[in-house]
């Protein structure tokens, strides 16, 4: 097994390929780190880079080539419209990887990537409130980019008119964090490939609070701008937030038949 593409982008969606029935896939964050656990399946060829399905499908599809799994992950599949009838259109059995977190705090995690942009291109740093809520109604700002890629139920229905839910697996992004093991088997599971993703491999590191993966001599642990130390968020802003997504997760959880304790 050759190394993977490096990630690119924050808001991923990744596709999992296998010939003659590739799988796609959309994550949310921790999709490097549920990536970087992939690669240890012995059976998954790596894209060579983010393939941006919304423009190079011919890319992808040779890769099939291969006659191996191939992952693939760039950002923005998820969320955005073009990509499922596309993604559909390339191969009907696509298998599809989702994580999916708490939307307030991915929210707030976007927002942190949004201004660390900003601070690279020596732009000013807006605060989160003033984003995030509009500041003549003071109701959430629905169009503001962080806030609407966390309105997974949109997204997710826009995907559900191509695939069923069976060829999704949507993987706990808290439990990502907390017992990566946990979710890394279920995926393995989905997938078709044998557990070797195993708990014992795993070192908690409390200085950052998330796990790095040990693979053979080397550690694995994820780059210092994954896992940033969120804010403190006004109260009345957090409970804006909160209220505004319950409806959307309510909306979510029937429609995938499973719920999340996102409160
Ligand atoms: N093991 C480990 N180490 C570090 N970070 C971890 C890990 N597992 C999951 N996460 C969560 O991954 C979040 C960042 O991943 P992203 O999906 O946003 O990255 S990317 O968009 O694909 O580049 C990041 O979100 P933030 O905490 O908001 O930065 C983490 O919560």
């Amino acid at each position: 097994m050759s190394d993977y593409w490096s990630p690119q982008g924050r808001h991923p969606s990744s596709a999992v390929l296998h010939r003659p029935a590739p799988t796609g896939a959309v994550s949310y964050p921790g999709g490097p780190f549920l990536r970087s656990q992939l690669r240890q399946g012995s059976s998954l060829v790596p894209a060579p880079h983010a393939l941006h399905l919304q423009s190079t499908l011919d890319t992808l599809t040779s890769l099939w080539a291969q006659d191996q799994i191939t992952v693939e992950k760039s950002p923005n599949y998820f969320v955005d419209p073009v990509v499922p009838e596309r993604v559909y259109k390339l191969n009907t059995s696509m298998k599809l990887l989702l994580i999916l977190r708490d939307p307030v705090r991915r929210t707030i995690s976007d927002y942190l990537q949004i201004m660390d942009n900003r601070i690279k291109r020596r732009k000013v740093v807006i605060p989160f409130e003033t984003l995030v809520l509009n500041q003549e109604t003071l109701e959430i700002n629905q169009s503001y980019s962080a806030v609407k890629r966390s309105v997974y139920v949109r997204h997710l229905a826009r995907w559900m008119q191509f695939f069923p839910l069976q060829q999704i697996h949507i993987v706990d992004g808290e439990n990502l964090v907390l017992q990566p093991w946990q979710e890394m088997a279920k995926v393995e599971d989905f997938l078709g490939l044998e557990h070797q993703i195993t708990e014992d491999k795993f070192t908690y590191k409390p200085e950052h609070g998330f796990y790095c993966y040990t693979l053979g001599e080397r550690e694995q642990c994820l780059a210092e701008s994954k896992g940033r130390k969120h804010p403190v968020i006004d109260s009345f802003v957090l409970k804006k937030l909160k209220d505004f997504f319950r409806n959307f997760n309510e909306k979510l959880f029937m429609r995938i038949g499973r719920r999340f304790d996102w409160n």
